[in-house]
Order: C-alpha cells, then structure tokens, then sequence
C-alpha cells in the first residue's frame, strides 16, 4: 500500500442543487478502534456498517498478519475471530498502517504491550507525522519503541513490563489518549489521561461495550490492566466527518434540500454543526436515536447564506477534521470568518492550513495565515487549480469550493481519498455536484 495509490485528478465545476436522501460510509474512528477491540476480544464479533475505507482495511490487514481471522460476508461487515488479550503473533515484516495516523497511533499503545517485536510504517504523509506525542507517555510507562527523531517507522520492542502511570496530556488529542489507554491494558496496575479538552471517547466506550471496566467522564479516564475483553457485535454510524462534506456543499449551493441518514452525532464531533449554525446555516435534526451506544441522527440541510464568525476556541477539538470544510463554508460567507487555536491542523494529512488558505487564494479568496489559524474573507471563488497534497478531506472540500465557482476546478491529487470516504465523487455527483474524474 505504501507510496502505492495512482494519482488521479477531479475536475469540479458550478452544479446542484442538491437534492435526496444520502448515506455516508462508516465512521472511520470506530471501524479502527472495532477491528482492534474484536481482534484482542474472547469470541466472535460481528462488525456492521465497517468502513471500506484504505485506512480502516490497512488496521483490518494488519490484525490478519497478527493471526487473526477476519471474514467478508459482505462489503461494510466484518466478522473477527478474537484471539484473546494475549493471543496474537508476531508478523514476518513491517505492518503498513498506509496514510492512517490513527492506525499508527492506536496501534503504537496496543503493540507496545506483547510479548513480540513490531515495525509499524505509513506511505509519504504518514512518515512526516509526529510520532513523539505516543512515544513519550508510552516510555513512561515502560514501553521500548525506537523512531528516527519521533517519525514513522516506529520499531516496537516487545516483551516489556509496562506500569500504569497517570498522564496529563498538553495536547487534546483522542489518539494519545487511546494509545495510553491500549497501552494500559497490558500495564500493571492503573493507568490515567486526563486531558485540555474533552475528545471522542470511542476507546472509552468500545472497551465497556467488550467488558473492560472503565472510568470515564469528559476529559478523564482510567483502567487497570489485567482483565479480559469479551466478544460483541457493534454498529458503526455513519460518519459525520463525511456527512460535514454535505453540510456545508447544501448550505452554500443555492436551492438545495437533502438529508443525510444515521449520521454519529457523537457530541466530541459535531462541532462543525454549532459553528455552521452560528454563520446561518440551516439544518434540522430529525430522528435523533440510538445505534450501537452511539447517538445518531438525520440531518436535514437546506441552502442559507452563511455570514463569517469568529470560530470559538472551545469548539476547535469537536470539529477537528472538518476545517477544509469550514474554510470553504467560510470562503463562501459573507464577511470575514477566524480560525485561532487550531496549530494541531499543521500537522495532519497535510498542512490544512496551508494547503487550504493556498488553494483558495489561488481561486480569488482572500485568506491570511497565522500559526494557529487563519482568517478568510468570504468573496467570489473563480476556476483555477488546486492541489490536494494527497490529502483526503482538502480534495473533498475543494470538489464543494468548485460547485459554487464561476469557472472550472481543477483538483490534483485526489486518489487518497479513498482512505476515508471511498465512492465520494460518486455519491456526489447523484447529489447533483459537477464532478469528474480524469
Ligand atoms: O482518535 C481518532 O480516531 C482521531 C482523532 C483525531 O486526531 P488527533 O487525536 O490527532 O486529534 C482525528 O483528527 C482523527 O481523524 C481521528
Ligand atoms: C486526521 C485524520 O486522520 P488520521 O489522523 O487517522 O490520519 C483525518 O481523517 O482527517
């Protein structure tokens, strides 16, 4: 998988509206962390709603080269044949976590705890990611891994005593705190993160859901090693990272109306929703229920002129992968929308605060750049060419700017979309958006 992906490019212009019943794939958090939980779990897990995404297959391939059974019945199901806590083997080679931080992440905490070596790697993007914010925790607790100045491949020494350790985290981040957490199911004793901010709490969740005691409340949570995960079957929602896509095309195309089904409406995620309504944006919750332990809901989107804000700090950590959205919400807003608080965005797939504010100057917006953040002045998007820098959410995101522009898109790039949201152009294009692929 690793460098592997053919390069392809979109080609958006002015379309819509945007009219219909849509669903998102999976959530990409829970799929990750299900494949892991059920993989580690006594018995057998059926997974429904999996996302076939590049990232969540890269963690499924990896528990496969680690002896675990995985069946297909379907597409979007997985049923794992748990091995038990202590019941998987040493892979022959490295384990490829393709462009997945989380992957990495996650598994960087998990694997530190068994009785053999690892070598977790990623493609091109992966390997530029910092790596240090897992590293040093997990040290504390014990754990041996070496990387070149914190980066990607990490070289896991297993068959260490790893203790439990109380860590208060600088950054808000559910990945650091979820690799403490895996990390502290092999550790002795108890293990703490606490964190800035409250974030996703999926790991949290998923190890009740399989029988682990747990502790948690927003911003804490505490286990002790030494227990055992029991089988369950779990549903994922579908992603509201991907339904944000949406959110903001239908806001800013004139005359359009959709829904979107069975969204996770997770509260450490929908942050975009209370922004977007703070600009003006119309969307209704419908049908607000259960799936799995998880909050979902129908959104009921409909075309409203949006008006820039000052992003609120507090809401940065809710809506973390939704700012190539967000930018392109507010590049459409009339007036001057702020983004403070959010250098964690320099740091993912790509700069998205770099290649954002780039790509839409480069289509007659006016955007300054700050450490944290950006401002952007919402005006007339013209055609022009944009690049993605193989980042998944910053191609969706100008496939939306190009809907509302006078002239073509051309979007470089794009393949790595498929990490997260694979068929995205198509659903797309049913929606009512002029895309194409070349
Ligand atoms: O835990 C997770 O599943 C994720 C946490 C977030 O990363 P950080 O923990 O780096 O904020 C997010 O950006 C990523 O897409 C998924
Ligand atoms: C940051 C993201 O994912 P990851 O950290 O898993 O690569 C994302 O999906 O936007």
């Amino acid at each position: 998988m690793t460098n592997a992906t053919p390069r392809e490019d979109w080609f958006a212009s002015a379309g819509g509206p945007l009219r219909g019943e849509l669903q998102v794939p999976g959530d990409k958090s829970v799929s990750h962390r299900a494949i892991m939980l059920a993989a580690l779990a006594d018995g057998t897990s059926r997974i429904e709603g999996f996302l076939e995404g590049e990232d969540t297959r890269a963690t499924a391939a990896i528990f496969e080269r680690m002896g675990v059974r995985i069946e297909v019945p379907e597409a979007s199901t997985r049923v794992v044949h748990g091995v038990g806590i202590d019941g998987l083997q040493a892979a022959s080679s490295a384990l490829d976590c393709g462009n997945a931080g989380t992957g990495m992440r996650l598994l960087a905490g998990l694997l530190s705890g068994q009785r053999f070596d690892s070598v977790l790697t990623g493609d091109g993007s992966l390997s530029r990611r910092p790596m240090r914010r897992v590293l040093d925790p997990l040290a504390r607790m014990g754990a041996s891994i070496a990387a070149h100045d914190g980066f990607p491949p990490l070289k896991i020494a297993g068959a260490q005593a790893l203790r439990g350790i109380s860590y208060s985290s600088e950054i808000a981040s559910a990945q650091v705190k979820s690799a403490v957490l895996l990390a502290g199911l092999y550790a002795k004793g108890d293990t703490e993160v606490r964190e800035p901010h409250p974030t996703r709490d999926y790991t949290e969740r998923m190890l009740r859901a399989f029988g682990w005691p747990i502790e948690f409340s927003p911003g804490v949570a505490r286990l002790r090693g030494g227990h055992r995960l029991r089988a369950t079957d779990v549903s994922v929602p579908a992603d509201f990272s991907s339904a944000a896509f949406f959110l903001v095309a239908a806001s800013v195309i004139p005359g359009s109306d959709i829904v979107l089904r069975g969204v996770g409406m997770n509260p450490r995620r929908t942050g975009l929703l209370r922004v977007l309504r703070a600009m003006g944006a119309h969307v209704d919750i419908e049908a607000m229920g259960e799936q799995g332990g998880e909050a979902v809901a129908d959104l009921h989107v409909r075309h409203a002129p949006l008006h820039g804000i000052d992003v609120p700090v507090d809401a940065v950590p809710d809506m973390i992968d939704e700012f190539p959205a967000l930018f392109v919400a507010a590049a459409c807003a009339s007036g001057a929308t702020r983004v403070r608080g959010a250098a964690e965005l320099r740091v993912k797939e790509s700069d998205r605060i770099a290649t954002m504010s780039c790509g839409l100057r480069s289509m007659g917006i006016a955007v300054e750049e700050t450490e944290d953040g950006a401002t952007i002045h919402g005006g007339a998007l013209h055609g022009g060419h944009v690049v993605s820098h193989g980042d998944h959410r910053v191609a969706m995101a100008f496939a939306i700017a190009g809907q509302v522009s006078s002239g073509e898109v051309q979007i470089c790039d794009t393949a790595n979309v498929a990490t997260s949201f694979p068929a995205f152009d198509q659903l797309a294009r049913s929606a009512g958006f002029a895309l194409r692929a070349d």
